[in-house]
């Protein structure tokens, strides 16, 4: 049987789209939106027809058919804990999303835009290992103060992908090994995968600073920031995603730029830039205990990982822990796809999205 699939994958300032036939892509795209656009739109609810439009724009530009379409599947985003694979968009995840509460990313406009391209095609519209997926130990859930629960957030889509490819190159499952993810973007976040399930991670607020984002800071100097008087929440919320990071002290998030900068024998960018491979370091070894040491391996991962400045240094602190394997850039919509098309096909069965506020 023959599907044919767009995968939607909303990020902060594009969107990817991609055709898959079964698991062979046809086309795909990367929308770049224009950023004065969005800043001037930051609503969800206006946001996504927009990216809807130009993602259906896209198909009339390769003269693909929408009626061939069997499903579309988005990026699920920061939606209450559901478990990781694939879940059908319904009334009460729009509902979550667009009514709230709900952490603010791009992705959360991934089940949303599926669901406007699916809806009048009358097929299905799926959202496959969302953000939130939750397959966490009791304990990794503890923090020090009662009231803050660590909830699972990391980059699951990508991750995932990346591991089930490493595990199939291993001539093994994803199920029967065991591996330590960092996956380094705009954001980074860390996933320890043991035996196919991500029993703890750390999101991109939770460990390392990336390059626009600040990540994990004592916290005693935010409260102090928080009660300065000198910051809205709105500005203290850039430092922590967009304006923080590489960013705050070089002026640039694009790591090519740094590494020039490095070579043109800017020290300061190259404390910075080996404090950026060092954290990811720290964080992966502050999950390697969830695993006890049976590390398969350590997957550098992320449009980062493209740097062999960077994985150099990160490989040469961490590789007492496990192998490392360099898997640079990202597999989001082809694990999106062949999400979408392991359902279709009936090797899995797409869960029921349930919410306390919306049914
Ligand atoms: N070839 C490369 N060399 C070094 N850094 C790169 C390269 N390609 C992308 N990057 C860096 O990766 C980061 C973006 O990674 P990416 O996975 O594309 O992020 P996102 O999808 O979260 O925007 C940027 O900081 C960018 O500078
Ligand atoms: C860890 C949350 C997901 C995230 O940060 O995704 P992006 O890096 O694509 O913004």
């Amino acid at each position: 049987m023959v599907y044919d699939i767009l995968a939607v994958n909303p990020g902060s300032t594009s969107t990817k789209i991609a055709v898959f036939r079964n698991r062979q892509e046809m086309f795909r795209e990367d929308i770049e939106h224009d950023s004065a656009f969005l800043d001037s739109h930051p609503d969800i609810e206006e946001q996504f027809p927009f990216r809807r439009d130009m993602a259906l724009a896209c198909l009339e530009v390769h003269s693909y058919q929408v009626e061939q379409l069997s499903a579309v599947v988005g990026r699920g985003g920061l939606l209450p804990p559901v478990k990781a694979g694939g879940y059908t968009v319904n009334q009460a995840m729009k509902d979550r999303i667009l009514k709230g509460p709900i952490s603010p990313h791009a992705s959360n406009m991934g089940a949303l835009i599926a669901d406007a391209v699916a809806a009048p095609l009358g097929i299905p519209a799926y959202i496959y290992d969302a953000v939130s997926s939750d397959e966490f130990m009791e304990i990794s859930r503890i923090t020090g103060i009662p009231e803050v629960v660590r909830q699972s957030f990391c980059h699951v889509l990508n991750s995932k992908a990346m591991a089930r490819k490493a595990a199939e190159e291993a001539g093994k499952s994803y199920e029967e090994m065991n591996f330590l993810v960092a996956h380094m973007g705009g954001g980074i976040s860390f996933s320890a995968h043991r035996h196919g399930k991500i029993v703890d991670a750390l999101s991109d607020d939770g460990g390392a600073f990336s390059p626009q984002r600040s990540g994990s800071v004592p916290i005693i100097y935010i409260v102090d920031m928080c009660y300065s008087g000198k910051y809205t929440k709105a500005e203290l919320m850039r430092k922590i995603r967009g304006d923080g990071g590489l960013k705050a002290y070089l002026g640039t998030y694009d790591c090519r730029e740094i590494e020039k900068m490095i070579r043109q024998g800017n020290e300061k960018a190259e404390l910075l830039y080996e404090a950026q491979a060092y954290q990811v370091a720290k964080g992966i070894g502050q999950l390697a205990p969830a695993l006890k040491g049976n590390v398969d391996a350590i997957i550098l991962t992320g449009g980062m990982a493209h740097s062999k400045m960077l994985t150099d240094w990160i490989t040469d602190y961490i590789d007492f822990l496990g192998p490392v394997r360099i898997m640079p850039g990202e597999m989001e919509l082809e694990a999106l796809a062949y999400g979408a098309l392991r359902i279709l096909q009936g090797q899995e069965k797409a869960n029921i999205y349930r919410d306390a506020l919306y049914g």
